[in-house]
């Protein structure tokens, strides 16, 4: 009997292990662990999070312009023919060690618009023209653009601005001349053309006159975005919203996918596109 006592006296203590840490002390001291490791998960999370944002550059301008003849040849080095698109394309594209999303939102009237859902987290914007048919769509064009230049002027002053480049896209469709090449003829017509439609529609605004696009529910107040230094008039250089980049772009609709020589063409011809890209991470 003596014996059978002292081994319950000595099994005793086990029995009461698992009850003796579930004690008040171990309840606090395991629910602040837990507390501590939820926060940092969501700490580590949201650091992801946050490397992931402002990351995007998006592809915009008018239907036609080439914005997913870009984004293929950027992307998969090869400029499929591409035909009107109706649904907005995101895809992940490397630019030297690091990755870029870039965004072609379609210039379909009804699709467009979308650029606003994206430009809190945009790095850049690559507004795209067809140098071939800016001297008939200017007006149109540049109705556009003025959205985009508002949208960015009236970004909240805690985000900082998204960097804008205008590409004179298509560039292949001009004639050399013996003064000018086919880029620079390219670039010269759009920026002309832009400054010009643009300075009408401010002056316009200027004036009290109603502009076209901006939407009914925009007072005059509201229609801001060409604001430019000096004497008012719209320039480029001179606009109060940041820098404007030009860059001359072409493709070559159907190649690029076989040959390293079409894709060291195709390359070159985005070059000066790529070099913008990477300037901007
Ligand atoms: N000549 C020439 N044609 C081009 C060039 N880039 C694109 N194209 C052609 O222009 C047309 C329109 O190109 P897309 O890339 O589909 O135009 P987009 O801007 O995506 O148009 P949406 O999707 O309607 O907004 C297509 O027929 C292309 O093959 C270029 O550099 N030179
Ligand atoms: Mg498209």
């Amino acid at each position: 009997m003596e014996h059978g006592s002292r081994q319950a006296a000595t099994i005793e203590p086990e029995v009461m292990f698992p009850v003796s840490i579930f004690t008040p002390q171990a309840l606090v001291i395991a629910s602040l662990s837990l507390a501590v490791l939820l926060v940092a998960i969501f700490v580590i999370l949201s650091r992801r999070r946050l490397a992931s944002r402002g990351n995007s550059v998006l592809l915009v301008g008018a239907s036609d312009a080439g914005k997913t003849a870009i984004l293929s040849t950027l992307v998969y080095k090869h400029t499929p023919q591409t035909h009107t698109s109706m649904q907005t394309n995101s895809v992940m594209m490397s630019v030297g060690n690091t990755t870029i999303r870039l965004i072609d939102i379609p210039g379909h009237p009804r699709i467009r618009d979308q650029f606003r859902d994206f430009l809190s987290d945009a790095k850049g914007i690559v507004f795209v023209v067809d140098s071939s048919t800016i001297s008939r769509i200017g007006p149109a064009v540049a109705e556009y653009l003025h959205q985009i230049l508002h949208a960015i002027t009236s970004l909240p002053p805690s985000r900082s601005t998204p960097s804008l480049s205008i590409v004179a896209h298509k560039c292949d469709t001009l004639k050399p001349t013996a003064q000018a090449t086919s880029e620079q003829l390219a670039l010269n017509r759009v920026r002309t053309i832009l400054e010009r439609e643009l300075e009408k529609r401010r002056a316009s605004q200027a004036g009290g006159v109603g502009i076209e696009g901006l939407g009914a529910e925009e007072t005059e107040s509201d229609v801001g975005g060409l604001e430019c230094s000096g004497n008012g008039e719209f320039r480029f250089a001179n606009w109060e919203g940041g820098e404007v980049v030009f860059i001359g772009t072409s493709v070559s609709v159907g190649k690029g996918l076989s040959g390293t020589n079409e894709k060291d063409a195709q390359d070159s011809e985005l070059l000066p596109l790529q070099e913008w890209l990477a300037a901007q991470l």
